[in-house]
């Protein structure tokens, strides 16, 4: 959804618009009461749930969680041969999509990570703008190509194309029913069978991700509903949903007046949401109803609807659960998450002047971030997934451990306008896929292009950890301690000025801004070479700064944040907080402008010595050799005062890519 358009006039990110097979179940039912609603209830014979009407225990009770504890495996051979003969009588399952049952053994050979691309069709104001469709797909090859108009320094244009492939790519006049047969389908009957998986949509706003992820928890839901009639008839299965939101790194139910909640780790970490409702169903008219309820729930209360919307993760899960024993809580056997991301391009726009956007654009790219080193982890089969990167991968956690499968579907707009935010689209997921065992990343050259067509070169992906390295790399030329280096510089600088000048002779004060210079350096290269980070350097075995040369109030903090900011991204997801960070970040940011301020006057200041030397100069029998030295102490102070604010710059670009997943990206 594009523009300022109001979340509570569109269905919602979970919409209720799909099939008429919602419509179909929808049949005159007892009611009981739930909470503070009515449901209607659906006929016994649908599935075994007999206490319908109730909460479940919730994710508060902790064994409804435990999955390990489940050993009893439900098994497909059981599938009921007469299913077919019962679908049409049966008023629930009337739906003709019924009549193809699922084919369960397929599921297995679901790749753990899956990677679909969605191109939507030009919209009609694209259209009116006479704006390109620059993007080709070659579905039988899954792969797409975008074709990007640049500009040569003579402004003649040139093309320049980028070729993408992933396991499926989706053009324009796919159906939703395509895309739901094409990612969550083949892993639902894996759900029955002690799986996780997550299906998620990322892509800037407008791309089409509510069209996209609107029908699929019903659809999946409606499969759940039919696998545990048919297949796994009398196991004793039922299906749960819950839907929350997570908005600024804090948790709201979105079932229950959007009431915050809070995460909590039991003894065996697992993850509790305590408080969420979940809410026991068996049939799609319920969850088509408490889809429409969440929906509501987000928009109200929001100004700006869509931005609101575009800065928060959906989350509606789906969860299979089963009494094991008599009078037992329910366990969980399978879990199917939907995740709505936060539009992409939202997280890089912090060039908002607004704070309180800027902490939630941070926010949502930490969690883009997060999520991507966690599905990295995960299809390494890493024992250790960092899921505290980010609030999202913290709740997803047990999506991320044991037997899990990932969908992500990243939804493309087509036009010519919206080239970059696709690029780095298109990168991300190529990221994602080129993580994974035996991935197909192909953002390569294309075979010599003709006429005005130029050869396409690789962008840098977006999450490209390169770029860290590169970051990381600058950040050492002009790190916290070299610029310790420079603020002992600038003090010694004016301490000359403040009188030695005068006192000692102009070689003097030459040789203090260079001894300043060389301490200062070997001070650099040693406290780079301590974090192991910087090859050897003849410098390293120089006697070392004092360390009360960089020791002011102001050094410490660096010092701290310097290691902050040289983690790996994924060190930095796991051991940093996520509030810390965005404090340090903001911090940073502040340090920038109050030292840009300060070089701002500093500058004005030796504008005026600078000046005053022409001046001199011009006096009648002015020394050359005083005035050569002076002129040099000067463009060493100004230098120096670059340096300072160079390096200040370079550390705050790290930060901001290391939370920014696109920004840096973006500009490429
Ligand atoms: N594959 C498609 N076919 C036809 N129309 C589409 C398709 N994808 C998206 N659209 C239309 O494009 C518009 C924007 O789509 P949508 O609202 O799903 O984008 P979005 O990515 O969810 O945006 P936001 O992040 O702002 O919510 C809608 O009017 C939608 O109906």
């Amino acid at each position: 959804m594009s523009g300022a358009a109001a979340i509570g006039s569109r269905s919602g990110r979970w919409g209720t618009t799909t099939s008429s097979s919602s419509a179909a179940t929808a049949t005159v039912q007892p009611q009981v009461e739930y909470g503070r609603r009515t449901w209607a209830l659906e006929p016994p014979i649908a599935v075994a749930a007999a206490a319908d009407g109730e909460y479940s225990p919730g994710l508060l009770d902790l064994h409804s969680l435990d999955t390990e504890l489940l050993t009893d495996m439900p098994t497909a051979g059981s599938y009921d041969t007469d299913a077919a003969f019962y679908y049409d009588v049966d008023r629930s399952f009337s739906d003709s999509s019924f009549a193809n049952p699922i084919n369960v053994s397929k599921s297995s050979s679901v790749a753990k990570i899956k990677v679909v691309v969605r191109k939507r069709p030009l919209n009609r104001k694209e259209i009116s703008r006479k704006e390109d469709d620059i993007i080709t797909v070659d579905a039988y090859a899954s792969s797409l190509t975008v074709h990007e108009t640049k500009l040569k320094v003579d402004l003649t244009e040139y093309m320049e194309r980028h070729e993408f492939v992933f396991d499926a790519v989706l053009d324009d006049d796919v159906s939703n029913d395509k895309v739901y047969n094409e990612t969550v389908e083949p892993i639902i009957p894996a759900i029955f069978q002690r799986t996780k998986a997550t299906c998620f949509a990322y892509g800037q706003t407008g791309s089409g991700k509510t069209y996209t992820m609107q029908p699929l928890p019903l659809k999946a839901s409606q499969d759940i509903l039919r696998l545990m009639h048919y297949t796994y008839r009398n196991q004793g299965f039922q299906l749960f949903v819950s839907f929350f939101e997570i908005y600024g790194g804090k948790l709201f139910d979105l079932l229950n007046q959007k009431r915050k909640l809070c995460m909590r780790e039991d003894g065996k970490q697992q993850v509790c949401i305590v408080g969420l409702q979940e809410y026991r169903v068996s049939d799609v008219q319920m969850i088509k109803e408490l889809i429409e309820r969440g929906n509501a729930c987000r928009s109200t209360g929001t100004t700006g609807a869509n931005e609101e919307s575009s800065r928060s993760h959906a989350i509606l899960q789906l969860v299979i659960k089963k009494v094991v024993e008599a009078k037992e809580p329910f366990r969980v056997v399978g879990k199917l998450s939907f995740i709505d991301l936060a539009g992409s391009e939202r997280g890089a726009d912090t060039t908002d002047n607004d704070k309180q956007t800027r902490i939630e654009g941070a926010e949502i790219n930490k969690s883009l971030l997060a999520l991507k080193e966690c599905i990295r982890a995960l299809d390494n089969d890493q024992v250790h997934i960092p899921f505290r990167g980010s609030k999202l991968t913290e709740v997803l956690r047990d999506s991320f451990i044991g037997n899990s499968r990932t969908v992500m579907i990243s939804c493309i707009s087509p036009n010519s306008g919206s080239c970059e935010h696709t690029l780095n689209t298109l990168r991300y997921a190529d990221r994602v896929k080129s993580l994974s065992k035996g991935g197909t990343k192909k953002d390569v050259p294309l075979p010599p292009p003709s006429s005005n067509m130029r050869e396409s070169s690789p962008g840098p992906p977006l999450l490209n950890l390169d770029y860290c390295n590169d970051a990381s790399d600058e950040l050492q030329r002009y790190g916290p301690k070299k610029i310790a280096k420079d603020d002992s510089l600038l003090s010694n600088v004016s301490r000359v000025l403040s009188g030695r000048f005068v006192a000692q002779g102009p070689s003097s004060y030459l040789s203090q801004i260079n001894e300043s210079s060389r301490s200062s350096a070997k001070g650099t290269d040693l406290e780079l070479s301590e974090e192991g980070s910087e090859p050897e350097k003849p410098l390293r075995k120089s006697s070392r700064t004092s360390p009360n040369s960089t020791s002011s109030i102001d050094g410490t903090r660096k010092t701290a944040t310097q290691k902050q900011w040289k983690s790996t991204p994924e060190v930095h997801a796991n051991c940093l907080d996520a509030n810390d960070e965005l404090d340090a970040l903001l911090k940073e940011e502040e340090d920038l402008v109050i030292a840009h301020r300060e070089q701002v006057e500093e500058s004005i200041s030796i504008l005026r010595e600078d000046m005053k030397l022409l001046e001199e100069a011009d006096q009648p029998g002015n020394q050359l050799d005083e005035y050569i030295t002076k002129m040099n102490f000067i463009i060493s102070k100004k230098a120096a005062g670059l340096m300072n604010l160079q390096a200040r710059l370079a550390r705050f670009q790290q930060c901001l890519s290391e939370q920014n997943v696109l920004v840096n990206q973006s500009g490429s």
